[in-house]
């Protein structure tokens, strides 16, 4: 018999991966008209809406009654107004498929993604460029899928296309890492053209004054300050990992870093299920405990968004407990 979600892993590698491939390809040629700026003035390019469209026809192929809680949707490549922007994308997409879509097919397959969530049935999360800043400037971004039972997330892939292998990466080292993770089944990673995988584990030290710790480049989505303050009563006294998207867990998960941090800004901010649906899972399944910064366990069943939770603490199992007391006595001063 197959592994639990064997055809979905496959499935599910093979949509991320077409989905980077877009993204590259954008990256050479991206244009400043080819980005929008959307209500809560965060940017979305052509890559985003054809990563979404790519990930989304591959899965209504094989997957069609399962929906999509994606980042996303059509609504500015919609009418008159949206017609550039409309034909760049549909042109993209179809640029990495198999069978080519319609322009109206391409926003139906995009607006797949604008199902609620919640706690029952099956659906995928889709953040089709995470890290959607670090795209623009050349750095980390990730394309990140991830499977969620009656809400919980089961499986989960990421397509970091500027990830080296390790940090610091080797000078050989060529970039594109491919994390794929089922729950109960590990963690693994493989380069983005290649289909031989490592089994990971996050770092074993225990001494937290030795750890090093990732946080968002934005200061806006992490507070920096916080997390200096709290690295210096964990001792910790190398410099912060700083990193756009969902390639901080992939650091976590295979021990590049100890500790990622998610410090929120903005308590009116919730956070997104597409923005720690994959990552979390790949730090649990890698040995890591995921909570967020109250120790409470990240709530998928709440539909789009993390409802229950704020911020992120994610380490491996043995430093868990310091860093959560680091965080609460640094948060309740
Ligand atoms: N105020 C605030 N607080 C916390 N998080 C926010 C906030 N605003 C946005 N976002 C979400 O952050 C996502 C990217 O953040 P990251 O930490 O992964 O990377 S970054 O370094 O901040 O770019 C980013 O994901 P993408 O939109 O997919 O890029 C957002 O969903
Ligand atoms: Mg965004
Ligand atoms: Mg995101
Ligand atoms: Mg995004």
């Amino acid at each position: 018999m197959p592994p639990f979600l064997a055809l979905e892993r496959k499935v599910a590698i093979e949509a991320v991966t077409r989905a980077c491939r877009v993204c590259q390809k954008v990256f050479r040629q991206l244009a400043s008209s080819e980005t929008v700026v959307k209500s809560d003035h965060s940017p979305v390019t052509v890559a985003d809406y054809s990563a979404q469209a790519v990930v989304s026809s591959i899965l209504a192929d094989r997957f069609p009654q399962v929906p999509i809680v994606g980042e996303e949707n059509s609504q500015a490549l919609q009418g008159e107004a949206g017609r550039t922007l409309r034909q760049r994308v549909l042109e993209l997409t179809n640029s990495v498929l198999d069978c080519p879509v319609t322009e109206h097919e391409l926003c139906s397959l995009i607006d797949r993604g604008t199902y609620a969530g919640g706690a029952t049935g099956q659906h995928w999360t889709l953040d089709p460029v995470d890290g959607t800043k670090g795209f623009l400037r050349g750095d980390q971004y990730a394309v990140c899928l991830a499977l969620i039972i009656n809400g919980e997330v089961q499986l989960g892939v990421m397509g970091c296309p500027n990830l080296p292998k390790a940090f610091p990466p080797a000078v050989e080292d060529s970039r594109g890492c491919l994390f794929v993770t089922v729950r109960g089944q590990g963690a693994f990673q493989r380069a983005l053209d290649s289909d031989n995988e490592t089994l990971l584990r996050v770092s074993e030290l225990t001494n937290s004054t030795l750890a090093s710790f990732c946080e968002s480049y934005e200061a806006g989505h992490s507070s920096h300050a916080d997390a200096l303050a709290i690295s210096k009563r964990l001792g910790i006294t190398k410099p912060s990992l700083r990193m756009d998207s969902q390639c901080k867990y992939g650091c976590i998960a295979r021990g590049d870093a100890n500790i990622y941090l998610r410090i929120p800004t903005n308590p009116k901010y919730v956070e997104k299920i597409w923005d720690h649906a994959t990552g979390s899972l790949l730090v649990t399944e890698a040995g890591g405990k995921v909570t967020d910064v109250d120790g409470k366990p990240l709530d998928f069943s709440q539909g789009r968004l993390l409802t229950r939770n704020r911020g992120v603490v994610a380490t491996s199992a043995a430093l868990h407990a310091q860093v959560q007391k680091a965080v609460q006595d640094q948060l309740s001063q």
